[in-house]
Order: C-alpha cells, then sequence, then structure tokens
C-alpha cells in the first residue's frame, strides 16, 4: 500500500512539514495549497526537497468551486486551472484534487456540470495533468461520491477521475459497498480519516474534528475493503483536518499519523480475509488476491491481564504506607535496583525510589501479560513504538518495553497461567507480611493524558496492544470536563482508563500534574476497607450529600447505608451487578482505589466519579492530607 498524507494535517512550515513526513516513513504527500502560497521555498525548491527526502508529490491540492457556474465564471474558473497546471509542472506533479463546489455553483444540472468537467479534462490533458474530482460532504449540489463518479463516466475523458475521501463518504453514512463498482482506472486518489461520531453541521465536523484511522468510530476497514476490492493500487494518503494536530509537535504527529495507516492497513487485510465475499468458504477456497498489496503486522493476542504497577512519588515513604494500610506486603528490595515490591494476592506494585523528575509520570510502567513478549514487542516496533531501553543484570529477566505517547512504560512480560511472575525472585526478602494470603488484582489503571495527545494514546493502545476503545464519557469536575475513554480487552481482565485532564491542569506538555490511580479488585471490600481504617488508612472523604442521593435512588437497607457511609464507600448498581469502591488520600500524583465487582458488574462507578474529582480537588486546594509532611 503506497502511504500519503496531506499537509495540512501538520504543524510547521512546507519545509518542516516534509521533512517530518520522510522521518515518519510515507512515501509521498498532497500538497495542500496553502502551506505552498505562504512558503518561501519556490516550487523548483519544492521539487528538489521532496526528491532529495525521497518523497513523491501525489497530489495537489485543493482546486474549488469549479462546476455548475455561469459561462464568465467557468470561463475565469479554467484561467485558474490552467495557472495551476503550470505550477503542477515547475513542481513535477501530475494530480490534482478538485472538489465539488460548495459555493458558486448556481446550475444544478448533470449534463451543464459533465461539460464543463469535461472542459477542464481537456485542459489537464494538454498539461499532462490529471484531475481528481472530489464529492464534499457539503457540496452545494454534488456531495455523494456515486454522484461524483456519475459525473466522471458522463465526461468519460482520460484525465478525469475520483477521489474517494471517508470522511465526506461515512460522515453522510453513504453506503461504501458500491465503490466496488468503480471502475478502478477511475479512482485518481483515496483519502482516508477518522472522526468521532458527533451531530454537528458536517463541514465544522470535518474542519476540526478528523482524527487519524484508529482515533475515532468510522468503520475504515471495512472502507479500505471495498477500495480494495475496486481494485485500487494508487496512494492511500491521510487528510486529517484536526485542530489539535496541526498546533503539536510536527514529528511526532507525523510518527502517529504512519502508526495509524499501518494499523489499518492490517485491519483492512484482517476485513478482507473475514468479510463474506473472500472468507475461504467450506471448501477452503483460495483467498482471492487483489492487485493492492497490504503488509500485516506480527499478530498478537489481547493481554490476559496486568503483570504490574510500578509507581513514583516524591515522597516514597508515604506511599509504603499506604500500600501496608491497605493489606499489602512488602516483598523486599531488588538486588541491583532501587525498587521495592509489594503485593497483594496477584496485585504486585513496584515502588521506585527515585523521586519523581518534574516531567514523569506518576505511574511510571505497567506490565501486561502476553503470550509472546517477543512477537508483541515486534508489534509494537513496527508501529513505530519508542523501545525502552532498560539496564538488565545477568540471570535478570529480560523485559521488552515500548514507550506510550504519555511517556509510561509498557512493559511486555510472559504471562503463567497460575497468575504469578518470575522475576519476583529477584526481590530480596521482605521485613513484614502483614496480611499475606489476603486475594486482590489489579482492577484497572486510570492515566491521565495530556490533551495533545489524548488521541495518539487511544491508537497506540489500540494498534499495540490490541485494546479495544469503549465509547467515552465526560465527568464533570471543579475544574472542567474531564474526558474519560476506556480500553480493555474483551473479557474486562484488562481495564485501562484514559483521562484527558482539564486544560489548566495539564498545560505543561510533558508533566501529568493531573492524578492517576491503580485500583484493586478484593472479594470482600467492606472487610477490606474496616481492615484498612484499623491499620490507620486516610480515605478520601465522601460528603454526606453523596449518602442521601444514594438512598434516594437505590432506596438501600438502611444498615448497608450506614455501613458505606461509615466506610466512605462508594456503590454503585445497574443491570448486571452491583459495585463498591473506596479511594485512598494522594501521594504526590497517585493515589489508590480497592473495588468489589458484584455479579457481573462491568463498569468504573461512573456517576461516583463527580463525587471523587470533586473531593479530591477540594482537599488539593485546602492542602490538607494530599501532601502530609
Ligand atoms: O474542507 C475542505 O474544504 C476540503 C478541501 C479538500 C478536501 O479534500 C477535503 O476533503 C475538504
Ligand atoms: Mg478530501
Amino acid at each position: 500500500m503506497r502511504t500519503g498524507i496531506a499537509t495540512v494535517c501538520l504543524s510547521g512550515t512546507l519545509k518542516e512539514k516534509m521533512q517530518a513526513c520522510a522521518i515518519a516513513g510515507f512515501d509521498g504527500i498532497e500538497i495542500f495549497e496553502q502551506d505552498l502560497v505562504t512558503s518561501p521555498l519556490s516550487p523548483e525548491d519544492v521539487r528538489k526537497t521532496a526528491a532529495d527526502l525521497g518523497l513523491g508529490l501525489d497530489l495537489y491540492q485543493p482546486f474549488r468551486d469549479f462546476d455548475g457556474v455561469t459561462p464568465d465564471l467557468l470561463k475565469a474558473n479554467l484561467r485558474r486551472a490552467e495557472a495551476k497546471f503550470k505550477l503542477m509542472a515547475r513542481l513535477g506533479m501530475d494530480t490534482i484534487l478538485v472538489c465539488s463546489n460548495v459555493a458558486t455553483a448556481t446550475i444544478d444540472d448533470d449534463a451543464v456540470r459533465a461539460e464543463q468537467l469535461a472542459q477542464l479534462a481537456s485542459l489537464a490533458g494538454d498539461h499532462g495533468v490529471k484531475v481528481a474530482y472530489e464529492a464534499l460532504a457539503w457540496g452545494k449540489y454534488v456531495n455523494d461520491y456515486e454522484h461524483a463518479y456519475r459525473l466522471v463516466e458522463m465526461v468519460d475523458h482520460p484525465n478525469l477521475g475520483t477521489c474517494l475521501d471517508s470522511f465526506h463518504i461515512l460522515s453522510r453514512d453513504w453506503d461504501t459497498a458500491p465503490i466496488e463498482d468503480i471502475n478502478a482506472d477511475k479512482i485518481f486518489f483515496v483519502q482516508v480519516a477518522d472522526a468521532p461520531k458527533l451531530s454537528m453541521d458536517v463541514l465544522s465536523w470535518s474542519r476540526h474534528y478528523r482524527v487519524f484511522p484508529g482515533e475515532g468510530q468510522f468503520e475504515l476497514a471495512k472502507f479500505m475493503g471495498h477500495v480494495v476490492r475496486a481494485g485500487y493500487t494508487g496512494p492511500v494518503s491521510l487528510e486529517v483536518f484536526n485542530d489539535v494536530f496541526r498546533q503539536s509537535d510536527v514529528e511526532r504527529t507525523a510518527v502517529d499519523a504512519m502508526r495509524s495507516l499501518i494499523w489499518l492497513e492490517e485491519q483492512s487485510a484482517k476485513w478482507l480475509s473475514t468479510s463474506a465475499a473472500d472468507a475461504p468458504g467450506n471448501g477452503g477456497a483460495l483467498r482471492r488476491r487483489y492487485p493492492m498489496e497490504l503488509a500485516t503486522l506480527p499478530k498478537v493476542n489481547e493481554p490476559a491481564g496486568f503483570n504490574f504497577a510500578e509507581v513514583k512519588a516524591d515522597d516514597t515513604a508515604q506511599l509504603e504506607k499506604l500500600l501496608g494500610q491497605l493489606g499489602f506486603a512488602f516483598e523486599g528490595r531488588h538486588r541491583t535496583k532501587d525498587v521495592q515490591l509489594w503485593t497483594m494476592g496477584q496485585a504486585r506494585v513496584i515502588i521506585n525510589e527515585q523521586a519523581a523528575q518534574h516531567a514523569e509520570p506518576a505511574i511510571a510502567a505497567l506490565g501486561f501479560d502476553v503470550d509472546s513478549p517477543v512477537i508483541a514487542s515486534a508489534r509494537a516496533q513496527q508501529l513505530k513504538a519508542p523501545v525502552v531501553a532498560r539496564k538488565v543484570q545477568a540471570d535478570e529477566e529480560v523485559f521488552q518495553g515500548i514507550s506510550a505517547p504519555d511517556s509510561t512504560e509498557i512493559f511486555l512480560c510472559q504471562g503463567s497461567p497460575d497468575g504469578t511472575a518470575a522475576w519476583t525472585h529477584e526481590f530480596g526478602e521482605g521485613l513484614e507480611h502483614p496480611s499475606a494470603g489476603a486475594s486482590a488484582v489489579i482492577d484497572h489503571v486510570n492515566l491521565a493524558q495530556p490533551w495533545q495527545h489524548f488521541d495518539e494514546a487511544v491508537l497506540f493502545y489500540t494498534s499495540a496492544l490490541a485494546l479495544e476503545p469503549q465509547p467515552f464519557a465526560e465527568v464533570p469536575s471543579p475544574s472542567g470536563l474531564v474526558r474519560s475513554q476506556v480500553m480493555q480487552t474483551s473479557d474486562g481482565a484488562v481495564r485501562l482508563v484514559l483521562n484527558l485532564a482539564p486544560i489548566q491542569q495539564a498545560r505543561n506538555e510533558a508533566r501529568k500534574t493531573y492524578q492517576e490511580h491503580i485500583a484493586f479488585a478484593v472479594d470482600d471490600l467492606v472487610a477490606t476497607a474496616r481492615a484498612a481504617r484499623d491499620r490507620g488508612l486516610e480515605f478520601l472523604q465522601i460528603p454526606a450529600n453523596y449518602y442521601e442521593d444514594l438512598d434516594a435512588r437505590f432506596d438501600l437497607e438502611p444498615e448497608f447505608l450506614a455501613t458505606l457511609q461509615e466506610l466512605n464507600l462508594l456503590f454503585d448498581r445497574d443491570a448486571d451487578g452491583e459495585f463498591l469502591h473506596f479511594y485512598t488520600a494522594t501521594v504526590g500524583s497517585v493515589f489508590f482505589e480497592m473495588v468489589e465487582r458484584r455479579g457481573n458488574y462491568d463498569g468504573y462507578g461512573a456517576p461516583n466519579a463527580p463525587v471523587r474529582h470533586a473531593v479530591q480537588y477540594d482537599s488539593l486546594h485546602r492542602s490538607t492530607w494530599t501532601r502530609t509532611p
């Protein structure tokens, strides 16, 4: 698959964009006209820069408001087009995108449009240019890809074809199956963009909220599957108008973009192999082959569970105290590293004794149990995940580590059938075992995401770790709405919650000032809470109003309600079951949660999240127990 990206996706100057695209590994780019018009580079310089970088100049775009106009306007439009064709010759480019008229069309007649497009195609032919006609979702008369293709067929000129843009097609819910009926020779270009499903006018949606494939909710593998089946072999190019990407670090965004295409390529091949028309039939029919070659990736299953979580704080002693009060056992220090191991059943927490640096996340690392760490690491690396360099001594377990977009280190660990971890023998004798035998597992981990990397994180965990994004929620907090995105395995054994902190709290690019936490699941939360209270644990103090509201909503047994209130427990119930949980005070920017899932409850106590945020906000502002001396 030939990969491409439009310069409009990125920040910086044209030269910076081109360099970033080459570093990220794109085959070619679309030059967005604005980027050229505002550039100090001459067209010849651009051509040379691209050649030096090994980048193809695959599409010049956009050319607007050509068709369905009065004769006077047509004349002016043809003159304007010819100037661009001459410019393209200097750039060494041969394909231009012409989008359907949104502003100046006054004649709604296919015969007129076709006749005008025929004149354009003929002029383009004189200049050796191919015109890719694209239906914009908000085109005045032409806003449907099948309509655009009908016009291309009517004109029937070798220099006129169509451009398929997934956004314009999927935002309007057009059926994508008829793409297969398009003559592949007439598909001059394919643009891909994903987007969250939003209910707003389609132009604003398109201009501000497009995201890279895998970061939104469109069925892009299916779209691509139809394109491949049509027989298309040209560039598959990202055209993503996004307010955040165009102000983010250009090289980083280009890598995120490349990752999305590598992933889409794999997903498209997967869609083709499983969709009815291609799946090997009962007789094991050979899979059909298509002109476009789709690369695949090392295959991984979903992770089987969390192997460990590693936390950092300025004040290690406070973390030790909290874990001990929760019922964790201290298992000792590592032979060669400044880290401690604390366990409660199969929940393993590493305390990193190095003080958290200014820019470091509180949850420094997460280990995941996978079938094959090497295969999982190969996959992540092919998806351009940065590798974590880690010193290992003789006979220490070698972890495969990659760095997540929020700089949390992700370790791919060999899972074991009984949930134990072989590396724990690298830790010395612990000093005390206050509650040896208590059972717990890591239920979920909540990671704060810097606002400009949120979409990137969703794609990263989807593509590299095979976690499935769930529909996101918005949780009100005193400092703003917190966007909360659950990424999980189908069995719920691994649950990550990505929280997009309100901007004022995540202002600093790298620093995650927003709190993160690890939740542990136990069998009997009330007993766990009582034991923790007896060991002196400071609970997050839940306001009395909450319990009144709880009673109104659920009509709870008075005794049960009193127990919840006495222990600062939170409660939720849905059709599947019940959920009990409590939170600890915060140390540095990390805190812990204990949960009990009853029945098949699968959520996170979402109705309680605003209460937690409000109490934490209050505590932070009063600065009472969040940083106990
Ligand atoms: O928003 C636009 O104007 C615009 C321009 C060119 C495109 O290819 C497109 O998809 C949208
Ligand atoms: Mg487009």
